[in-house]
């Protein structure tokens, strides 16, 4: 063969090699994460999205945040509300629906433009189990009363936690739901589903695809208002034969979630809790994290 020919054939090979791996590094940036469902939905992590295409994407987006604050729970509103501002879906319009049982207690916060807060009454319960069960309810109340009409997407989450990093329209998708920080790595037995069968959140041993945690769930509003009414009706059922599931509305949010396959599943990234944890290297970023509070005096 001429020599010539040969060189630019191995040149060729070594061009072809160099950008196989560019595009590796390119394309699956995250190669220590699942990063994909069995079901190919995407599982979001810091590397794998572009926030300025995803941005232009979502640019006429508006994006309900619900959040309760029913009782001594109001106290965690200012930091929420303010490091939210900071974080949280930055450049887009945002409604918060605080949904409290003491209007006269929610802070008055600066928000940017486009951005505003609806307070919603409601009623309180005595334990805080039925405090955190209702949600449901109120959510698929107002979600037909007025969430519908309002906006695009639900983001609902609990409130004694605050934004730390990026929030933004990465995790906006018909169903999505979240890691939770404390089984993200655990087998499908170490799952602490509801077990007992009798329940409506009931789910079998050999069943069950990831641990998702109750504190950060969402949507579309239509898919919203399914999965509240759906775990509400099953807590209603529960509670009419006498049993409450074992992590109360997490439980039923979890068998919702197995037999409705979410369209996005959240990395911890999306919901950490610092003391209890140790934060694992891939782990990159920290973007919605527990703040410590004492149970015994905040529930009581
Ligand atoms: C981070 C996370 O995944 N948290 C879940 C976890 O509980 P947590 O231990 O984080 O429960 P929690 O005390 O935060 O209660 C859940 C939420 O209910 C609201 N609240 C509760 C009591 C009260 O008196 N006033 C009030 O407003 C508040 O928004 C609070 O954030 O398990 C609960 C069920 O057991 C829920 O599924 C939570 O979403
Ligand atoms: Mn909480």
């Amino acid at each position: 063969m001429d020599p010539r020919g040969f060189r630019g054939k191995s040149a060729n090979f070594w061009l072809c090699g160099f950008l196989f791996f560019a595009a590796v590094l390119g394309f699956c940036r995250r190669a220590d994460v699942l990063v994909m469902t069995p079901w190919f939905a995407p599982i979001i992590w810091d590397g794998v999205f572009d926030s300025a295409i995803l941005d232009a994407q979502f640019e006429s987006t508006t994006i309900g945040l619900t959040v309760f604050a029913i009782k001594k729970y109001v106290v965690f509103l200012e930091l929420f509300l303010q490091t939210a501002e900071k974080h949280f879906m930055v450049g887009h319009r945002v409604t918060y629906y605080v949904f409290t049982d003491r209007p006269a207690d929610v802070p008055s916060v600066p928000l940017a433009e486009g951005r505003q807060v609806v307070v919603l009454e409601v009623r309180n319960y005595a334990r805080w189990q039925d405090v955190s069960m209702h949600r449901m309810e109120m959510i698929s109340n107002f979600s037909q009363e007025r969430f519908l009409r309002e906006v695009d997407y639900l983001v609902c989450v609990d409130v004694d936690m605050k934004f730390s990093d990026h929030v933004g329209v990465e995790i906006l998708s018909p169903l999505f739901g979240t890691l939770h920080p404390g089984f993200y790595r655990a087998a499908r037995n170490d799952f602490t589903y509801e077990r007992r069968p009798r329940s409506q959140a009931y789910i079998p041993r050999d069943e069950g695809d990831f641990y998702y945690a109750g504190g950060f769930f969402g949507g579309s509003v239509v898919e919203v208002l399914q999965l509240t009414t759906a775990c509400h009706q099953a807590m209603v059922v529960d509670q009419a034969n006498g049993i409450e599931a074992v992590w109360h509305d997490e439980s039923h949010l979890n068998r919702y979630l197995l037999y409705h396959k979410p369209t996005k599943v959240l990395s911890p990234e999306y919901l950490w809790d610092e003391r209890m944890l140790q934060r694992p290297p891939f782990l990159r970023r920290l973007r919605y994290v527990a703040v410590p509070k004492n149970h015994a005096e905040i529930r009581h």
